[in-house]
């Protein structure tokens, strides 16, 4: 049996797949059942590395969507459009669809998955979160059986990178950057990476397969790592935490029923935390349930190799399910021809489709409680850390500790560590000590875990 594909794009992702699907010895043997039937590209004159037979390469997008002979259509084009509609149309041919997309998938899931569901077809995407990192899958199949309350991920290696650079060569983040750019770490625009977006539609994701239910991406707190200084990195460092941009989905209290917090933001991690020593492009995701406790992911989060890997597995899931089906509906066929009453049946495997349908129910960043760290400029006058102390005092947050070890120019510089306490709280204390005549500025505030 031949399992025909419809591959959507021919890039980084697409090509590393068909060079793993055209070099499958020593693979798993069912690769060797699949097919590269079309392939579709936006330009048919761009020299290519991987040879495929004449009449495969095709612009024809909506061709391959929609041929009765495909029976799987992998979209690895990237952007929104028209991935969502090719996706879709795919889906309403009855296709199976592989899709490395999490920017359609993060914003149209909603609709895509309903659809699949109507259309008995599977949707699969393991490579759009944590590139090569086995996590989609386990999260559906492996780890279904445990409550999952806790989902954090470094899932953006290009932060990862920058952040990386700025700990251990001291740089700030617009020469990093610059330097990431020039070695091709770092897209000409990094707005959707350095702004925190790229991991808020990765961890929209998790947290949905996670938790069984839909996150909408509108929900997703997200802060960026533009405004992570050398200066904070430096006191993170001297209290024992190096700053990482996280991707969180969190249960905020232990029960069943607990809305989610979900959120992207720079944060302190403490030295010792097994997220603390992922560096450089590389992603992790640690997943906490019970009973299982913490599991750690940990690999290349992009790349042509790694990506290939997530888009072929979830290929051969379903064409291991496909000749399952194709067994099942022999043995039917048998039956019919021996006049037995019949009926043929689809593919439906839960473990392999989405299960979230209803809404997740979200906390607003106001009920997260957390510790903070922050970092005033102050005018160098007697009392002015008892001023702060006062107003952190008056709105409930206690401080875990309070450093004032330098100046920048005339103004003494001081930095506190809260403990745990209620996010609308702490900022209602800041609001009311930005109004202190002694305050200068603040000019960080980050979360720490
Ligand atoms: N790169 C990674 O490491 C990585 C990791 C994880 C997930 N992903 C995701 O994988 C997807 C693909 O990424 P990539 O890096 O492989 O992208 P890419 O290198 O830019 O490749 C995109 C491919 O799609 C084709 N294409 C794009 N728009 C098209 C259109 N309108 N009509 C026809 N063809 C079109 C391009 O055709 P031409 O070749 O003719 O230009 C190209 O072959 C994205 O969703 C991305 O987020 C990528
Ligand atoms: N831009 C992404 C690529 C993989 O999604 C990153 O930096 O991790
Ligand atoms: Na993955």
């Amino acid at each position: 049996m031949g399992v025909k594909l419809g591959i959507l794009g021919l890039g980084t992702v697409g090509t590393g797949t068909v060079q793993l699907l055209l070099d499958n010895l020593g693979r798993h043997p069912l690769l060797q059942e699949i097919e590269i039937y079309r392939v579709g590209v936006r330009s048919l004159s761009k020299p290519r590395t991987v040879e495929l037979p004449e009449g495969v390469i095709t612009t024809d997008l909506e061709s391959i969507v929609t041929d009765p002979a495909i029976d799987i259509v992998v979209e690895v084009l990237g952007g929104l459009e028209p991935a969502r509609s090719l996706i879709l149309k795919a889906i309403r041919s009855g296709k199976h669809v592989v899709t490395a997309n999490k920017a359609v998938i993060a914003r149209y899931g909603d609709e895509i998955f309903t659809l699949a569901e109507q259309a008995g077809v599977c949707v699969m995407l393991e490579a759009a979160v944590g590139g090569g990192i086995p996590v989609i899958q386990p999260l559906k199949q492996s780890l279904s059986v445990n409550r999952i309350h806790t989902v954090i991920g470094i899932v953006n290696g290009t932060t990862n990178y920058i952040l990386t650079k700025m700990q251990t060569e001291g740089s700030s983040f617009e020469d990093v950057l610059a330097d990431a750019q020039k070695l091709g770490y770092a897209e000409a625009d990094p707005t959707t990476d350095v702004d925190g977006l790229d991991a808020a539609d990765k961890i929209a994701i998790l947290a949905s397969i996670a938790s069984g239910c839909r996150v909408d991406l509108s929900d997703v707190y997200c802060e960026g790592i533009r405004q992570v200084s050398k200066t904070d990195i430096t006191y993170a460092e001297k209290l024992g935490f190096v700053i990482k941009l996280l991707a969180i989905a969190k249960k905020i209290t232990p029960s069943l029923s607990s809305p989610l917090s979900v959120r992207v933001h720079p944060t302190l991690v403490p030295k010792e935390h097994p997220l603390a020593s992922i560096y450089g492009v590389n992603n992790a995701i640690l997943v906490e349930g019970e009973p299982i406790g913490q599991v750690m992911f940990f690999g290349p989060g992009a790349g042509a190799g790694a990506t290939a890997s997530a888009v072929s597995s979830d290929i051969l899931n379903i064409v291991a399910a496909l000749k399952t089906e194709k067994a099942i509906n022999e043995e039917i066929l048998k039956q019919e021809l021996e006049n037995k009453p019949t009926s043929k049946i689809a593919l439906h495997n839960q473990l392999l489709t989405a299960r979230h349908q209803e809404d997740c129910q979200i906390a607003p960043i106001t009920e997260l409680v957390t510790q903070f760290y922050a970092r005033f400029l102050t005018k160098d006058q007697p009392g002015v850390i008892g001023k702060l102390g006062t107003c952190f005092g008056t709105h409930g947050v206690s401080l875990e500790l309070v450093v004032q070890t330098g100046f920048q120019g005339q103004l003494a510089e001081i930095v506190v560590v809260t403990h745990d306490v209620r996010e609308g709280d702490f900022r209602k204390a800041l609001t009311e000590i930005s109004t202190l005549e002694a305050i200068d500025s603040i000019p960080s505030l980050l979360r720490v875990l």
